[in-house]
């Protein structure tokens, strides 16, 4: 058995615990990154990235079949699966090697291969061949997909978003488990590029959409496009050859059996905190087995411990792993001198077409308790000017503001390139501007932005009235 002594050990070597090393390193620690998979992190090798890539594909194929109403007459539209998947591939790869790159400049005695576990406060074994004492600790374990045990059975065909990316070409058919970001960033760049897509949801949820009206709208824009079918329950899965038959119930229990080539399963990812000894750590934990922490500190309670990136579930979003990192990592590295680091405005994108995207507070957040009113402001994107000339004239944007501040809070939308907006409104959320200030800044012609003034405006014209549009009592965020 080998015996490391160290100042700060890292249990993960993605997103959050490369930056959390950085950060310990920059405090003068002697720090070790200790990996049980692969380095490359999941955003490179099977998230962020390779999504963005396949989607990227599937857009070009929607703009090429969706050009004649602008007298623009493509031809036949043929997609070459292979094609498409090697793509994905080859860049994925080539984003990975930049990680692997980055890993590899870290000195060799600061890396250690193997999965970590907790034996004592501040001992870890890793692999049975070495154990690791540390004074101090950060959890960067990242999350896994859920696996359904109802589909558990289901055989090779029943995949999750971590094989999608190792496709050597396209599917034929694909049922997907799920109409969360992953569920249906997947199932509507799989169904553009010509893949039979069925898309199955356990209630009424669109991505993370909280807004009544605007999950109404979402549910009838991407409604729409893909086959979607609603408050359904997976009960299981068989192979049959080159094909998994895949039985739900629908909203009345009646049940039917479909064939499909492959079941996504997109139900949701869980933190990677169950299988790492936490018993052992000393760590008091929620419910859910995540140690309880402070998201301004990572700090685990008053321990050494700290927590980031997904395995801490508070926003499981590449940016955020990132930020985590810095502040569990920084005070690793100056425990017991341990400091808020900076948060950001919350911000969420889905890549879907309109793109769904919330920041600041949500719809449901402003709810909670039902004691506080809000003012809220709406735009329709079905006649707004940029986004009729590029025939993306579809969506919806909600502003939320507080009555007597006149403050912004937030802003749910499911809108024609809405990455972009979410942006700008998020920037004036962390300002603490006012709609007021808001309103004063510059706005181009013709641009999607003007739809967002004419929310602004609306909101405006609420806090005007003084008295919110919404009685929290009596909403019913989405589920
Ligand atoms: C399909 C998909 C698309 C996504 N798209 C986006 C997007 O567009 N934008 C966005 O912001 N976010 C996106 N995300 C989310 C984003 O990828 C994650 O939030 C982020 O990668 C999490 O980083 P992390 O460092 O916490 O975890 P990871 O990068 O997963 O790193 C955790 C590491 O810990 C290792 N590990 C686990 N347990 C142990 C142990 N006991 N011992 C040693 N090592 C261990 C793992 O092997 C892994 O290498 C997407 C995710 C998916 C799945
Ligand atoms: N663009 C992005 O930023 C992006 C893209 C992909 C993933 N991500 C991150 O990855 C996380 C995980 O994504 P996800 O889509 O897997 O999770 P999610 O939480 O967004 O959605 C899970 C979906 O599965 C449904 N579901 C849960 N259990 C089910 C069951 N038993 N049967 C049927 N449906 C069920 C839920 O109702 C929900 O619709 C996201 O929350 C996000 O943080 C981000």
């Amino acid at each position: 058995m080998n015996r490391l002594d160290v100042d700060v050990a890292v249990i993960g070597t993605g997103t959050a615990g490369m930056t959390a090393y950085r950060a310990a390193k920059a405090q003068g620690a002697r720090v070790l990154v200790i990996e049980g998979g692969e380095y490359g992190t999941t955003c490179a090798r099977v998230g962020c990235m390779p999504s963005k890539l396949l989607i990227a594909a599937a857009e070009s194929a929607h703009a090429m079949r969706h050009s004649a109403p602008f007298g623009v007459h493509a031809g036949e539209v043929r997609i070459d699966g292979r094609a498409v998947m090697e793509r994905v591939r080859r860049e994925r790869d080539r984003f990975v090697g930049f990680v692997l790159e980055s890993v590899a400049s870290f000195p060799e005695e600061d890396r250690l291969r193997g999965h970590a576990r907790f034996t004592g406060p501040h001992t870890l074994l890793v692999d049975g061949h070495t154990e690791v004492r540390a004074a101090r600790i950060v959890i960067a374990t990242g999350s896994s997909p859920l696996r359904l045990p109802a589909l558990a059975d289901g055989g090779p065909g029943v995949v999750t978003s971590d094989d999608v990316f190792y496709w050597d070409t396209l599917p034929e058919s694909v049922a997907v488990i799920g109409t969360g970001v992953i569920g249906l960033e997947l199932g509507q760049a799989l169904h553009r590029l010509g893949v039979r897509v069925k898309l199955f949801a356990r209630g009424g949820s669109i991505a993370q959409l909280s807004d009544p009206e605007v999950l109404r709208c979402a549910t009838r824009v991407l409604g729409g496009e893909l086959d979607i079918q609603f408050q359904s329950t997976a009960l299981g899965a068989v192979q049959e050859g080159g094909r998994v038959a895949l039985t739900v119930a629908d909203a009345l229990g009646t049940e039917s059996t479909e064939r499909f080539q492959c079941v996504l399963v997109a139900a949701g990812r869980r933190p990677n905190v169950h299988d790492l000894g936490l018993e052992h750590s000393g760590l008091e934990r929620g419910p859910d087995g995540i140690p309880l922490f402070d998201a301004r500190t990572m700090q685990c309670g008053t321990s050494h411990v700290f927590i980031a990136g997904d395995a801490n579930d508070e926003r499981p979003l590449l940016h955020d792993a990132a930020d985590h990192g810095k502040i569990a990592g920084d005070n690793a590295g100056r425990y017991p001198d341990v400091r808020p680091g900076l948060r950001r405005t919350p911000i969420a994108v889905a890549f879907t077409e309109p793109n769904i995207a919330t920041l600041g507070a949500s719809y449901r957040q402003l709810c909670a308790g039902g004691g506080r009113k809000f003012a809220v402001g709406a735009v329709s994107f079905e006649n707004q000017g940029r986004s009729r000339v590029m025939l993306q004239n579809q969506g919806m944007l909600r502003v939320y503001a507080e009555f007597g501040s006149r403050r912004f809070l937030g802003a749910e939308m499911i809108a024609p390139r809405a990455e972009h907006l979410a942006h700008t409104l998020a920037w004036a959320c962390q300002m603490r501007m006012t709609v007021d200030q808001m309103l004063d800044m510059p706005f181009y012609h013709p641009v999607i932005e003007e739809g967002v003034r004419t929310a602004l405006r609306d909101l405006s014209r609420c806090l005007a009235a003084g008295e919110s549009d919404v009685d929290a009592a009596d909403t019913e965020p989405g589920t």
